[in-house]
């Protein structure tokens, strides 16, 4: 008999000892699973176990360690989950929390109690008649709680408290290790966090500095720009939302640049996203970032615009080709001023103005399903339309003038000026291109240009022009759009003018009246048109 105790008390003795020496190694959870699975199943029989921790404000806890069978799911009640928190008050917790020795539990008795914990009907179902609870202390102080389940009772008896007490110790010790190292894990993933936010942050600072140096003068003396220039001056130095719109290379960026410059936030960044230029489930991760490996490709944590742009603006280029389903996410973002990582689990608060800018026409949009109407409302709180460039041609020398200066700089070639010929050339050109097209025909011909004057551009012929640019549209259209498009483009050229010599009605070769009938029927108005 006595033989029998000393051998017992020997292999109780090896496992602690062998215990010891792998929790001695353990690095993270998965170690700490095995240890337990292993070397503690080999001292005496137990179905499953869990660790759970106490949540740093002492309401509620988690599962922290836990088996992560798939059969888990199928059962009946609450499968252990560390994205799941129960609160402390359960009778359970407090018997823990007053004890350091090892407790057991009748299971169908606590099920039986006033208030039983809200998972424990699962390890019932499984078949647990008996529950060991031991505390998980760091320091003296109780952080948590390790649970051992068996299907047959009595399996532990008194003998095995003191070595289960020895073991809790231990086992204590190996999770708080883990919960340090988790912590650096997770400082040092928010540390190469800001370190990407920076380098993006300073590439940025780069572009603007860039641009700030050519943007600082923006041309136009004729009424349409000085129009939208007082528009800037009346919204830059509020938080509103700006709706940019205008055809293709009429400056809206530049505009927008100007708004954030004339606002308070004008220390902070603008960060520019062009919705058009990537597919829609790359501009989902580019708007709100994404978390590792939430999607193939995603080897990095990554965060998006509108975390960038952080008490700060950000400009939504060509808003108008954002799909409807990131219209939708869109919304949300700026109702509720918070975002969600792709892939990620917790909500970002976000401090952002949104400047948004589109040459299409997104009230037809809406009209036709392409846009949502409550996204387009929410955007269109302060529109400001640029006018075309040949509807302000009266800003066409200026911008010329300006453009052979830069390039002529950039260039080192002594140009200083254009013939009067060549500036009446520009003015009669329709630039369906608008400032963009006349800045690359200066650039051409300034490195093309002889002498100090600029006696000739190389214009496309017109017409091979399709004046109305705005929209980037590759679908085949409809009769009816064609139809619509159409008459829009020829009253664009007319300038709404529709009957008499040069009106869009004799351009067309029908009657006046059949075209304002047609009009009325595309409802195309005058402020699609101007
Ligand atoms: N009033 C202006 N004075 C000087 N340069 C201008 C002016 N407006 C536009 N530009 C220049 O014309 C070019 C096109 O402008 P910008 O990119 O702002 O147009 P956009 O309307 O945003 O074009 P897109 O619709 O293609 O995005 C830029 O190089 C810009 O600097």
């Amino acid at each position: 008999m006595e033989n029998a105790l000393s051998a017992k008390k020997n292999r109780e003795n090896a496992v602690l000892l062998s215990l010891s020496n792998a929790i001695a190694t353990i690095r993270d959870k998965s170690d700490l699973f095995d240890v337990i699975d292993q070397k503690l199943k080999s001292l005496f029989d137990f179905e499953d176990f869990v660790i759970c921790i106490i949540s740093d404000d002492q309401q509620t806890h988690s599962p922290f360690l836990y088996n992560q069978r798939e059969d888990f799911q199928k059962n009946a009640g609450i499968a252990p989950a560390s994205t799941r928190s129960y609160t402390i008050d359960d009778g359970l917790c407090h018997a823990m929390m007053a004890t350091t020795v090892p407790v057991v539990f009748d299971v169908a008795e606590v099920l039986a109690w006033d208030n039983p914990p809200a998972w424990l009907s699962f390890w019932q179902n499984l078949g647990i008649k008996e529950m060991i609870g031991l505390p998980i202390s760091d320091r003296g102080i109780c952080v948590g709680f390790f649970y051992l389940y068996t299907k047959e009772k009595n399996v532990v008896s008194n003998t095995y408290y003191d070595i289960l007490h020895s073991i809790s110790l231990q086992i204590s010790v190996a999770v708080s290790n883990i919960r340090a190292n988790e912590k650096i894990a997770a400082q040092l993933q928010e540390i190469n966090l800001y370190k990407q936010q920076l380098e993006e942050e300073k590439s940025y600072l780069q572009e603007q500095v860039e641009k700030s140096y050519r943007h600082n003068e923006i041309i136009g003396q004729g009424a349409g720009i000085q129009n939208v220039f007082q528009l800037v001056d009346q919204v830059a130095s509020s938080d509103s939302t700006v709706l940019i719109l205008g055809e293709t290379g009429t400056g809206k960026e530049l505009i927008a640049r100007a708004i954030h410059n004339g606002s308070p936030r004008q220390s902070k960044l603008m960060i520019k996203l062009n919705c058009a230029a990537l597919p829609p489930d790359l501009v989902e991760s580019e708007l709100f970032g994404h978390e590792k490996g939430s999607f193939t490709g995603a080897t990095e944590r990554r965060i998006g615009k509108f975390e960038l742009a952080h008490n700060g603006t950000l400009f939504l280029d060509e808003i108008g080709e954002l799909s409807l389903a990131l219209q939708v996410k869109l919304l949300r973002a700026l109702q509720e001023k918070e975002i969600e990582r792709v892939g990620g689990r917790s909500v970002i608060k976000t401090n952002v103005r949104i400047l948004a800018a589109t040459n299409r026409n997104l009230a037809q949009e809406v009209e036709e399903g392409r846009f949502r109407s409550d996204l387009y409302y929410r955007l269109n709180v302060f529109p400001i339309t640029i006018p075309p460039l040949r509807d302000r041609k009266e800003d066409i020398p200026d911008l010329a003038m300006h453009f052979i200066n830069r390039f002529a700089k950039k260039t080192g070639k002594d140009v200083r000026t254009l013939t009067k010929h060549v500036s009446k050339t520009l003015m009669a050109y329709p630039w369906p291109g608008n400032i963009r097209e006349l800045e690359h025909l200066v650039e051409r011909s300034v490195l093309l240009s002889k002498g100090p004057v600029l006696r000739e551009v190389y214009l496309p012929k017109v017409e091979h022009i399709n004046p109305d640019n705005g929209a980037k549209d590759n679908r085949i259209k409809t009769i009816y759009e064609n139809e619509r498009d159409h008459i829009l483009t020829t009253l664009k050229l007319c300038r709404g003018k529709i009957s008499g010599v040069g009106g869009a009605a004799e351009i067309l070769g029908i009657p006046a009246t059949t075209l304002n009938s047609k009009i009325k029927k595309f409802q195309i108005k005058r402020a699609h048109i101007l």
